[in-house]
């Protein structure tokens, strides 16, 4: 089957923010000759003018894009979709393939199912990472939803293929029930973190207990994700079909473990994490190849300057509810690795570190049961879990946006820092780790 002419397909792009722009470049610079964008009509001139010598053709609006364009990729807010495909996508050409690049898929599909005419073709994306990573080698959701025709779909792996990532190819609901884990509960985690550390006013970096490679992963990721936009993390977790189930597990497994803990429930709690543990880990540590991150790699990206040797034990509790949680769904965390972001590596990462780590295991579940400033703690945690989880649970997007941007104004000196440690930690530990995990 013949690939399409790069001089004559048109791709068309519907939303020019980070992820429509990152996938522009990439086209015209793998020889697309017609990449039309646009973004909303008032920012028409603005896009032209920051366009200017970039080859990429800048078009009034998505009626523009949609009628001449063969690939139509819409690149805007999850939240959005529904009316923006409402808007342009009766004036899809003809046989054309339709896309989406949101971050969850339920929701995309129904839009493409009510909005777009019954001759156009739907085979839809999800890059697994952000604008600023190279799209080569990192992971390529495709979903072939309505596309019966072969050489149709051929046409549209041969334009993915020009990002060179490594292409998965899923159900859209496949992908909502991996992402809701590797996504919604994974971001749950650290933007909890985040609020839990601003409601104490509170800065890790200036607290012996947040000090250490596990802890700086840690303070980088959470930071890393309130340096982004709110409603790409919003989108994903309201909007998930998939996501409410396993959001309410982890939220309880949260609970739980915290009531055992200030009960001093000993044999209970130990019970618990080591039944956890014996399901995620020891049975399938073998067969699935371990993470393992570096201690010297995480030691470097400290935000602070507590020395080592100062570091107070943590309960890690948001680890041992994610372990607690995913036994409770009979999830394994080692399958959904075919859907990482770089978030979700690490954080398994971390989460494999603390269990198989004989040693940091018991110290953790030692402070867990004994130590009050550790209770302290944990309760700021529990209480920011609660609150995040029943505000994605009500799907308030406004609330969401409060929530983050409170938090990240908090943050809001260390945030560029964070991101470019946060980075430079992904490259790092995806190069030490990744022969031996893929
Ligand atoms: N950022 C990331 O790391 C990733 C994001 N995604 C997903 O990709 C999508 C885009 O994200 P991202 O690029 O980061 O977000 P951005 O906010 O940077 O981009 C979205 C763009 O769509 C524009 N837009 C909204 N409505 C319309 C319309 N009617 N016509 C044309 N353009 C419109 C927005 O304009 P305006 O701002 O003026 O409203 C904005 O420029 C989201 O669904 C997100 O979940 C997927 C993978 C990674
Ligand atoms: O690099 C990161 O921090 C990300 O996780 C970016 C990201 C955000 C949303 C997605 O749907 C996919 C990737």
């Amino acid at each position: 089957m013949a690939d399409p002419d790069k001089a004559t397909f048109e791709i068309g792009i519907i939303g020019a923010g980070e992820m429509g722009l990152l996938y522009a470049h990439q086209f015209r610079a793998a020889g697309w000759q017609r990449v039309n964008v646009c973004d909303l009509p008032s920012r028409f001139e603005e896009l032209r003018s920051k366009l200017t010598g970039t080859g990429i053709n800048v078009l009034e609006d998505g009626y523009a894009v949609s009628r001449r364009s063969d690939y139509i990729i819409y690149s805007v807010e999850a939240a959005n979709l529904d009316k923006v495909v409402q808007e342009y996508g009766r004036a899809t050409k003809v046989g054309a393939i339709v896309a989406g690049q949101t971050s969850v898929k339920a929701p995309e599909i129904t839009a493409f199912e009510k909005w777009l005419p019954q001759d156009v073709h739907v085979v839809t994306v999800h890059s697994l990472h952000g604008p600023n990573i190279n799209p080569k080698g990192q992971p390529l959701v495709v979903i072939r939803h309505r596309c019966p025709d072969d050489a149709k779909y051929q046409h549209a792996l041969a334009v993915l293929g020009t990002l060179q990532s490594n292409m998965v190819y899923l159900t859209a609901t496949e992908h909502d029930r991996i992402t809701a884990d590797t996504q919604a509960v994974t971001h749950l985690a650290f933007i909890s973190m985040g609020t839990a550390w601003m409601t104490q006013k509170q800065y890790p970096w200036e607290n012996e207990t947040y000090t250490g490679g596990l802890e700086n992963v840690k303070v980088n990721m959470a930071l890393r994700i309130y340096g982004n936009k709110w409603h790409v993390y919003a989108g994903l977790a309201i909007l998930n079909p998939h996501a409410r189930r396993q959001i309410k597990q982890y939220v309880q497994s949260v609970s739980e473990l915290y009531k055992l803990m200030i009960a001093n429930e000993r044999e209970a709690f130990r019970h618990r994490i080591h039944k956890a543990k014996a399901f995620v880990f020891d049975g399938t540590i073998q067969a699935r190849k371990p993470i393992l991150l570096n201690d010297q790699v995480m030691d470097k990206f400290s935000l602070g300057n507590i020395p080592r040797e100062l570091r107070k034990p943590n309960s890690h509790l948001s680890l041992l509810a994610m372990v607690d949680c995913w036994y409770h769904m009979g999830i394994n965390p080692f399958d959904h690795l075919i859907c990482q972001t770089p978030p979700f590596r690490l954080w398994l990462g971390i989460v494999e570190y603390c269990f198989r780590n004989t040693e940091i295991l018991e110290e953790s579940i030692e402070a867990a049961l004994s130590d009050k400033e550790t209770h302290i703690e944990d309760l700021s945690f529990y209480s920011a879990t609660m609150g995040w989880a029943q505000c994605i649970l009500l799907g308030t997007f406004d609330g969401y946006e409060k929530r983050f941007n409170a938090t990240a104004e908090f943050f809001a000196p260390r945030l560029n820092e964070a991101k470019r440690n946060s980075t430079e930690m992904i490259r790092m530990i995806t190069q030490k780790t990744q022969t031996s995990q893929d």
